[in-house]
């Protein structure tokens, strides 16, 4: 008979996102947690027999009921709770390895205090693009992946409910997108002089974070509005704003089987299938030149 040689089974990319609520001060850690169990599993690779399989379902609860019951403090210890608690509890398991990827926020700076609104670390790419005619220029500046949250002030209710809606009214949900913005600049004669592309890069982006900071949002459609109609408002030099905002769902986990009350603490981080809200505004007047697709 052929030997079982190394193996190893788990449950790999438990989005884990634990909100700890300070009164209005808020505190996020994000993480994406990957368990490996390995023991003595040749009855199941040999047999089918599962009388010693935890299944990876189950782990990945353990994820979110800890995440809950401990709190994360940080990664290391989060990892050595759950390593620990595997090996521990399960006869069959000698070795866990848990792997984390953290996700770093940081806090939204507006000017208001910031409490519940943040940004990935220095993760986005900025953007341009430059057309010329020969008489006339038109350049597009944006950027991508520019990751936002807020973890309170979002609702979503009083949506058309058709037959095949099973959406709950939200009154207090996670708003977390990845922000895809091209302006267009109104510049587009070399008789004048050129912007200042970085001081406009830098105003358009920090337009773009305080909107979305400062917006008590009942849509994601109504935020986009708000970030792009706050560029228009103070960047007299653009023109026109075009936003697509991927909504990057957080459900809340349901921990009521095991016993835990999820008060508005451990979400599942979803990363597909996620709604798209993609718009353009623009200047009155102004004519809307930049791609839909
Ligand atoms: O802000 C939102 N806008 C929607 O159009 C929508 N649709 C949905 O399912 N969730 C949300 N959230």
């Amino acid at each position: 008979m052929p030997m079982l040689g190394q193996n190893q089974y788990g449950k790999a990319e438990t989005r884990v996102v634990r909100m700890v609520r300070d009164g209005d001060v808020h505190h996020i850690k994000d993480l994406n947690v990957s368990v490996a169990l390995s023991g003595d599993m040749a009855d199941v690779h040999r047999h089918g027999d599962n009388t010693g399989v935890l299944p990876t379902d189950t782990m990945k609860n353990t994820v979110y009921a800890f995440a809950k019951e401990r709190g994360i403090a940080t990664a290391e210890h989060f990892g050595i709770e759950l390593a620990r608690h595997f090996v521990g509890s399960q006869e069959t398991i000698r070795t866990a390895r848990v792997r984390i990827e953290e996700y770093a926020w940081e806090r939204i700076e507006t000017g208001r205090e910031a409490r519940h609104s943040f940004v990935r670390a220095g993760q986005e790419t900025r953007t341009a693009q430059v057309r010329y005619d020969g008489r006339d220029w038109e350049v597009l500046s944006g950027l991508r992946d520019l990751t936002v949250m807020n973890s309170t002030d979002s609702e979503f209710h009083g949506f058309v409910k058709d037959p095949y809606t099973t959406l709950p009214e939200a009154r207090d949900r996670i708003l977390a997108t990845d922000v895809h913005a091209r302006w267009r600049h109104g510049w587009s004669d070399a008789a004048r002089p050129e912007p200042d592309w970085d001081a406009a890069y830098e105003g358009a982006r920090a337009d773009l974070l305080a909107a979305f900071a400062e917006t008590y949002s009942l849509s994601l459609q109504q935020t986009l509005y708000a970030m792009g109609a706050r560029v228009i408002e103070r960047r007299p030099g653009i023109d026109e704003i075009r936003l697509s905002l991927p909504n990057k769902h957080h459900f809340l986990v349901d921990l009521a089987p095991f016993g835990l009350t999820n008060d508005n603490e451990v979400y599942f981080a979803a990363d597909r299938p996620y709604g798209l809200i993609e718009a353009t505004v623009l200047r009155d007047g102004a004519e809307a030149r930049i791609p839909t697709d």
